[in-house]
């Protein structure tokens, strides 16, 4: 089998991708369309007025005796106090104010934007002191910096629009920063670096056109704000020699003629009052569009970094997690969600890892990948996959390992494409980070191959569409399509099933089957469907209030299971069922982090309990080869 890999990741709540995209509804808005009209019209003034106007830039004066007239018929909008045509002047000084406005915006967008992104995304030490020299810009009194720099380069338009970018910079630099750190959790971002993408590839494709709207939303509030700027200091006669026109001082002029010739001031305030209304309003538009097209997927991913220097002993498993645990940073200390995990997967192995919601599974496979969410942070133990300790690897490191190595699929594909791409994109992108040998013909080629190994019917025809446009168990496909765009080794499942109807879940599960022996890849598939782990799974690892408590093979665990919660979780099993019958459950639920008990996770719950379970850890037993335990009554089981 020749493929790479991808990715999803785990599960949250469903996302967008069912409207329609993002110009199309911003189009579909009248207002944005007269916005958009008017403004198209200034910049084409901008653009043809000097060249069919070349002597007004030059103009010191015109017919002095019609000077200050009002409207006539030779001058449509009147002269000024030299007698110059006040049309003219508000047509070729269109594009003085224009590039002043430009040189502003492309100055706070250049610095703004780049550094908020990278702010947003790398988080850390890059954020704080982003976020500092951020404040120390903000304790600056802009208009004075201008003035200054204004006294050094008298009259200088784009020295001092661009002194005015820098200043509003910072603040365009926090919206896109806390615009990207949402999307930064979002799946399809976690599924993307998990394919081994890099870091600026994620933010620039993936990232960026996401957080487009908020950026087009400031960016016409910054343009209206460099507008008015701009208008104020030529008003004061700060910028702009004259005799070149610009509105800011065609306004001047006439405030100082408002008692010969009130007119004057009307034309050039209209026009500017006009263009600001015209960027607010399209900031709101498009705002509207953007938040109409994205219901934010709440936050998940979040990688982490570990130390580990000490050789893994090599076990001969493809994974090896070694006394794992993980932590949450939390506004009262790190809280424990993993403890002393050990577990391992051999080549070619499907290990199921079981247990109720709650108990660590997905965040075991997170922390695999080095995509533990929020403040999860490996504290202790080390992961060894193919002979190498993933928590000693840099983030490019992992980078290569995750997607071209190992492989996720979670319980919601959809969430993990990015609904703004066409499937075939997507999938061809992961193909060209993991074979870059390859041509743009190849790697469409190699997609549609992709698609047809995950048996999709028409694969052409699902290449172009878009992640809405599928159907759940479509998506699973097309999300495993792009998990083995890498030929991963070992592919994690995160309750693939979990989200589809029992007719698609079977379909998938014989998917996964299928690819397993072609393939020879490893899966560890997370579920708390033991009807899937005897169906799949070599051996079942058991978990409990963030422990192993059980491991063995499959028919050992599940015809004499040794620890009282395995035995619990298959008396609950549904699949043992008489129909009719009640399903027995198990008393109790699952201890949250910080709140486990002293000695045994489950003696609360446990039937078989004794005093000398409560009163200190227990250690994993080995009853028979190959079969461990935490339980110190084992043998007391039915
Ligand atoms: N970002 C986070 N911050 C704090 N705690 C978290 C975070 N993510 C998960 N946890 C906690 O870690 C514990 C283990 O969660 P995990 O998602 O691994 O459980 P699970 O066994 O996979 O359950 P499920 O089947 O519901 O996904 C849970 O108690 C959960 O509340």
């Amino acid at each position: 089998m020749t493929v790479t890999s991808v990715v999803d990741t785990g599960s949250s709540t469903p996302t967008p991708a069912e409207s329609p995209r993002f110009w199309h509804r911003l189009f579909s808005r009248k207002l944005a369309l007269a916005c958009f009209a008017f403004l198209a019209l200034i910049a084409t003034v901008a653009i043809i007025a000097p060249i069919v106007l070349p002597d007004i830039s030059g103009q010191l004066a015109g017919d002095l005796l019609a000077a200050r007239q009002g409207p006539t018929g030779a001058h449509l909008l009147g002269t000024d106090s030299l007698g110059r045509d006040v049309l003219e002047r508000l047509l070729v000084g269109t594009r003085i104010t224009l590039i002043g406005v430009g040189e502003a915006l492309a100055t706070a967008l250049l610095l703004g934007v780049p550094i908020g992104l990278a702010a947003g995304y790398v988080g850390g030490w890059t954020d704080r002191v982003v976020g500092w020299l951020a404040d120390l810009t903000f304790s600056m009194p802009a208009i004075i910096i201008i003035l200054v720099v204004l006294s050094v380069f008298p009259q200088n338009t784009a020295a001092a629009m661009i002194t005015l970018g820098v200043i509003v910079a910072p603040g365009l630099m926090r919206v896109v920063r806390s615009a990207t750190l949402p999307v930064r959790e979002e799946l399809y971002v976690a599924a993307a670096r998990v394919s081994g993408l890099s870091r600026s590839y994620i933010i620039f494709r993936h990232i960026l056109p996401r957080i487009a709207g908020p950026i087009i939303v400031q960016a016409s509030l910054l343009a209206a704000v460099a507008l008015l700027a701009q208008t104020g200091l030529a008003f004061l006669g700060l910028l702009t020699p004259l005799p070149a026109p610009s509105w800011g001082g065609m306004i001047g002029d006439g405030i100082q003629n408002i008692m010969l010739q009130p007119w004057l001031i009307w034309p050039p305030g209209i026009i500017t009052a006009l263009t600001i209304l015209a960027l607010a309003l399209l900031g709101d538009v498009v705002r509207d569009a953007s938040a109409e097209g994205w219901a934010a997927a709440p936050s998940r991913r979040k990688k982490h970094r570990a130390t580990a220097e000490k050789p893994l002993a090599d076990s001969g498993a493809l994974l090896s997690i070694e006394n794992l645990t993980v932590v949450f940073d939390m506004p009262g200390g790190p809280v424990p969600v993993l403890d002393d995990v050990t577990l391992s997967v051999g080549p070619g192995e499907t290990v199921g890892l079981v247990g109720e919601s709650g108990c660590g599974k997905t965040i075991t496979a997170m922390a695999v990948l080095g995509l533990l969410p929020g403040t999860g942070r490996i504290e202790a133990g080390r992961i060894s996959f193919g002979g190498q300790d993933l928590t000693a690897l840099s983030d490019k490191e992992l980078e290569r390992v995750r997607g071209s190595q190992i492989g996720l699929i979670s319980q919601e594909p959809m969430i993990s494409l990015n609904p703004v791409f066409r499937v075939g994109w997507q999938l061809a992108q992961a193909v060209r980070t993991h074979h870059p040998e390859l041509t743009r013909r190849q790697a469409k080629q190699r997609v549609i191959e992709l698609l047809h190994l995950v048996q999709l019917p028409d694969p052409t025809q699902v290449a172009r569409r878009y992640p809405h446009e599928l159907s759940g168990g479509m998506a699973q496909r097309v999300a495993i399509a792009r998990a083995l765009a890498g030929d991963p080794k070992l592919l994690i499942a995160d309750e693939p099933t979990t989200a589809l109807d029992v007719t698609v879940q079977a379909e998938i599960l014989d998917l996964l089957r299928e690819l397993q022996l072609i393939g020879n890849m490893a899966i560890l598939l997370v579920t708390h469907d033991w009807g899937v782990v005897t169906d799949l799974c070599d051996r079942a690892v058991v978990m409990y209030a963030g422990q192993v408590v059980e491991q063995a093979e499959i028919s050992p665990i599940v015809h004499q299971p040794r620890h009282p919660y395995t035995e619990a979780l298959l008396a609950a099993n549904p699949h043992n069922s008489e129909p009719g019958e009640a399903l027995p459950t198990i008393v109790g639920a699952v201890p949250k982090p910080g709140q486990w008990p002293t000695g045994c996770h489950f003696h609360p719950r446990c039937p078989y309990r004794r005093a000398d379970c409560m009163e200190s850890p227990i250690p994993l037993e080995i009853p028979a080869p190959g079969h461990e335990t935490r339980c110190i009554h084992h043998d007391r089981l039915r």
